[in-house]
């Protein structure tokens, strides 16, 4: 029935203050104000309209991105917004579209990477969207391993401008995104050639396409890469494949913070460390680690709401069926979920917290904690997605059959994440970087030095105290283990930053206790799935695993009462969710039945088609049947 809240006895349910809870997953006050504002501003102006979305043919879709693109900037630029409004009403918005690279990457870039002479140069015109920019990185041949990428870049010095090159097919550029269709300019790595000598991958800023009829400028072939993944999803995005045949650029479009290229030829490298050139992926790793908690409590928060509609078996005397959230097996497959949607909140604010410690450092000429923010934002990039990634799928199979309609919004997001667990950095090659960045403080904790931060644990253990090891010895051969062991360090730190959440003061009547319990589930069914580990390493004995699972079971219980306000508190709207099967009202089935006649399909009772393919079978059969 419509105006009725099929979960409101549901809520009554709740034992904390629900708007409290609101503040602490928005990160403050003001975030959650600026959120309710935003969101609100999105979902009733239909020009935001998405429902429609996984139904569109590719350029249709593509062209509804452009419009929506260009009135969210309008919208912008007429309410005034700030940075911080902007991108939360591109959040809401809530479709990839190539302004993610512009913002996201292409500025970054050049803000990272750039002198304050490139920088006063760009960024205005970037700023205004006068020019619009992509990340173009990754080659045909070459994505994980950067150093082995083949552009080039020669500079001449008659003219003081480089040369851009793609001297084979595998050098062409694949996958940038915004790069297909609409960029005019690339921040292109390539790698600087100078008197014949190779001095690796450098930053270069090349314009791409005309600023007045937008066509591919001398020497430049670019285009889409063609349809990816599910329907509606990443297909709003043109990822693009771009060829250079000797483009020049003057001299000062090379980013020239990390090192610099004179008038003369001479390339000089700044007293900083070359990784430098790789900060972008770093910032950008942090940002998806943020937005790992958003994609998964989506998920969760539909799959929660529609646990507790959905009734199957178990009638007494004719009474209603039980709701499937209150079956253990549910509610052990959601529950880890729904505590590692707030476990991933947290580690987010925290690595977020890191990553402008790091900046600052760098600001101060301080490097020294360079290293650990590469293997935080790595390895928690690579856990946060790949859990997220597996975790909106077991949502859809958490709601059964109808989980697997696009209506449910589920199809769609999952399309739309996975490739988080590939872009920026493919998750087991960031978990190797994770594990080589282990293995070699194992190695210096022997020679004295005492690990500090995230590592300092493993100057507790005894017998990595003892250990006397090389980086590289065995560590192909080991590799399988050490990703483990990458894994089990990444898991330790959003543990701890967990529990380090839960000693701050939290406000809001059985707030606290309610993160407590999701933390235990987060932990113990963490434990409980690797006990074998634990087992075999004598860390636990049968009888304390056992007793753990009791205790993870009793958490599941103390949360169920409490699970349709727990997703509550992610303070979603209906349009930014997307999901009949997620609904604030619950009012599920009416809907579905509704949205199934919307179909285009339906729009004729006899489907086109018919009269070529259908009809002559049914003729076919008449007459066999009459033999
Ligand atoms: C308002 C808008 C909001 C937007 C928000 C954004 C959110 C979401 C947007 C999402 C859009 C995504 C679009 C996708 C974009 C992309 O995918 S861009 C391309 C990304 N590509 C990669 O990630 C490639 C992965 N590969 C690498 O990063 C590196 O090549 C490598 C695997 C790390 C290895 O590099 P290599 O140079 O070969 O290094 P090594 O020899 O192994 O190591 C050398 C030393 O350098 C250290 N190191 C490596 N990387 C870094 C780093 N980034 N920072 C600091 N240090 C680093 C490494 O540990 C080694 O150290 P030592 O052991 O001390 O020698
Ligand atoms: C949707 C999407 C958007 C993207 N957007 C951009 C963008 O805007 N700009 C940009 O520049 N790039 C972009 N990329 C490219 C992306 O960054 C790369 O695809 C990614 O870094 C992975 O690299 P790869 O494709 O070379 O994978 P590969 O490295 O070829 O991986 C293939 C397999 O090999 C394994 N493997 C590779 N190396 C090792 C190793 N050393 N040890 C063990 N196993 C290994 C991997 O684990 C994987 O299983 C995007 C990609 C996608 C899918």
């Amino acid at each position: 029935m419509e105006g009725v809240d099929h979960l409101a006895d549901e809520r009554k349910k709740a034992e904390f203050n629900v708007e409290a809870m609101k503040i602490v997953w928005a990160g403050s006050q003001h975030n959650l104000e600026v959120s309710n504002r935003i969101s609100k501003l999105v979902a009733d102006d239909p020009a935001f309209r998405k429902d429609d979305r996984t139904m569109l043919p590719r350029k249709e879709l593509f062209k509804n991105t452009l419009r929506k693109a260009a009135y969210a900037w309008k919208r912008i630029n007429e309410l005034r917004l700030s940075e911080e409004e902007a991108s939360k009403l591109r959040f809401y918005v809530d479709e990839t579209a190539y302004t993610d690279l512009h913002w996201g990457m292409f500025i970054p870039a050049i803000k990272g990477q750039g002198t304050d002479e490139q920088q006063r140069k760009w960024l205005p015109l970037a700023y205004k969207m006068q020019i619009i920019g992509c990340y173009a990185q990754t080659e045909l041949g070459h994505g994980s391993n950067v150093q082995g990428l083949e552009t080039t870049a020669t500079f001449d010095p008659h003219t003081d401008e480089f040369v851009i090159h793609s001297p084979t097919l595998t050098s062409s550029k694949w996958w940038p995104g915004g790069l297909g269709k609409v960029s005019t300019h690339a921040v292109t790595y390539a790698r600087l050639i100078i008197d014949g000598k190779d001095h690796g991958v450098h930053g270069f800023i090349v314009q791409l396409r005309s600023l007045e009829d937008h066509r591919p400028l001398p020497g430049i072939t670019v285009g889409d890469i063609g349809m990816k993944f599910g329907n509606g999803a990443y297909n709003t995005m043109d990822n693009g494949v771009l060829r250079f045949d000797h483009v020049r650029i003057p001299r000062n479009q090379m980013l020239m913070k990390v090192s610099q290229v004179t008038r003369e030829g001479k390339y000089k490298q700044s007293d900083v460390p070359r990784q430098l050139v790789y900060g972008t992926m770093v910032y950008v790793r942090q940002r998806i680690v943020a937005d790992a908690s958003c994609y998964l409590s989506r998920a969760v928060c539909i799959a929660t709401r529609y646990s507790a509609v959905r009734r199957q078996f178990g009638s007494q005397n004719g009474g209603p069926e039980t709701q499937v959230i209150d079956y253990k097996t549910q509610q052990s497959r959601l529950f880890p979920l729904l505590a590692s949607a707030y476990a991933f909140r947290f580690v987010g604010e925290w690595l977020e917290w890191l990553y402008t410690d790091v900046m600052q450092r760098l600001q101060a000429n301080d490097f020294s904690t360079l290293p650990e923010a590469h293997a935080c934002t790595a390895g928690l990039k690579s856990l946060t997605t790949s859990v997220t990634a597996d975790g909106i799928e077991e949502c859809r199979k958490l709601c059964g059959g109808h989980g697997y309609l696009c209506t449910s919004g589920l199809p769609e997001l999952f399309a739309v994440y996975v490739p988080a667990c590939t872009y920026e950095g493919d998750n087991i090659v960031l978990l190797l970087q994770v594990a080589r960045f282990l293995m070699k403080t194992v190695s210096q904790i022997g020679t004295g030095k005492q690990p500090v931060g995230t590592i300092a644990y493993m100057g507790r253990i005894e017998h990595l105290m003892q250990c006397r090891c090389n980086v590289q010895r065995g560590f192909a051969e080991l590799s399988a283990d050490l990703v483990e062991a990458a894994v089990a360090h990444c898991q330790l730190i959003v543990v701890s930053k967990f529990i380090e959440k839960l000693q701050q003061d939290i406000p809001g009547e059985g707030v606290k206790q309610q993160l407590e319990a999701l933390c235990g589930i987060y932990y113990l069914s963490l434990l409980h799935k690797h006990q074998g580990d634990f087992l075999a390493t004598s860390y636990l004995t049968p009888k304390q695993s056992a007793l753990a699972n009791d205790q993870l079971r009793a958490l599941y219980s103390k949360v169920r009462p409490n699970a349709i306000a727990l997703v509550d508190a992610f303070n979603y709207s209906d349009h930014f969710l997307s999901s009949i099967l997620g609904r604030y009202d619950g009012n599920v089935y009416p809907k579905l039945y509704e949205a199934a006649w919307k179909d285009p399909l339906n729009e004729s009772v006899v489907p086109d088609g018919y009269h070529e393919y259908v009809r002559p079978l049914l003729k076919q059969q008449l007459h066999t049947a009459r033999l």
